[in-house]
């Protein structure tokens, strides 16, 4: 794992963005795997910068998404299609026909989620997937205790995900309680990784990840066994980490990983 730990916020919002731009600059016809979530919303208004001020261009790119809730239209306000429609896709030159998210109102969302696997194989696997991890270690919709090998599939979400995510639904709706969510093993198949986290509510998350045991309680420590995973962290979330030093020591390279 490459730990980057930067100053602030706004040099690890930065650093992703710099991180992805290299990437599609690299590999212009990049499958992205992309996320949602608060974390990503400052990253993907900075992408849309980027872009308006001609530092990259999504035209030849394709993204799959991580997950979408099950019963939720696409058309719906807290949808994930329409926070990527709104924050990203609506914002630069993606051609909407190389968006992908999985259709949670299908009316077969079993035949949906193994559509949607066979889907990212068909393009010939993910060349990057951005990611952010939940407070009790989930990645995707992958909740502790999914198997580390899972491929796309519903997933029951437990009642602190929900409750995370009832600020995003009205009054009167209640949150869902299933996605459908690339697994885990999808995940680690993608050829890199790069995970974005902010904020002191994440510290513990980010530790367990990255100096705790590889385990399924905490599905993001998966990304331990892959090859090329880059995680972007600031202060804030890097805090519970007891080897800050090293990660600082054995990447000196890059400005982000001295706190400057
Ligand atoms: N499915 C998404 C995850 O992909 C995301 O990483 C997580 C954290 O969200 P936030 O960035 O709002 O903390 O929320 C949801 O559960």
């Amino acid at each position: 794992m490459k730990v980057l730990i930067c100053q602030n916020h706004a040099a690890a919002i930065e650093r992703t963005a710099g991180l992805i731009v290299d990437h599609v600059a690299r590999r212009p016809d990049a499958v992205l795997g992309l996320a949602t979530g608060g974390t990503m919303l400052p990253l993907y208004e900075r992408l849309a910068t980027l872009y308006s001020e001609g530092e990259v261009s999504f035209a030849n790119v394709t993204s799959f998404n991580l997950d979408e809730y099950v019963g939720i239209a696409p058309a719906h306000p807290a949808s994930y299609h329409s926070y990527m429609k709104e924050v990203l896709f609506s914002h630069v030159d993606i051609g909407e026909s190389r968006t992908h998210l999985p259709l949670g109102n299908s009316p077969d969302v079993q035949a949906e989620a193994e559509r949607y696997e066979a889907a990212i194989a068909a393009a010939g696997g993910l060349s990057l997937q951005l990611l952010g991890i939940g407070q009790n270690g989930h990645i995707g919709f992958n909740e502790p205790t999914s198997s580390l090998g899972s491929r796309t599939r519903i997933k029951t979400l437990t009642e602190s995900t929900r409750t995370a995510n009832r600020q995003y639904f009205g009054p009167d709706e209640t949150p869902p309680a299933y996605a459908i969510t690339m697994g885990v093993g999808t995940i680690l198949a993608a050829r890199e990784c790069l995970l974005l986290a902010t904020g002191r509510a994440k510290a513990q998350a980010v530790a367990a990840m990255i100096e705790g045991p590889v385990s399924a309680v905490c599905p993001a420590s998966a990304l331990q066994l892959h090859p090329h995973a880059t995680i972007v962290l600031d202060r804030e979330a890097s805090g519970d980490l007891r080897l800050t030093d090293y990660y600082q020591h054995v990447h000196p390279d890059g400005e982000a990983t001295r706190f400057d």
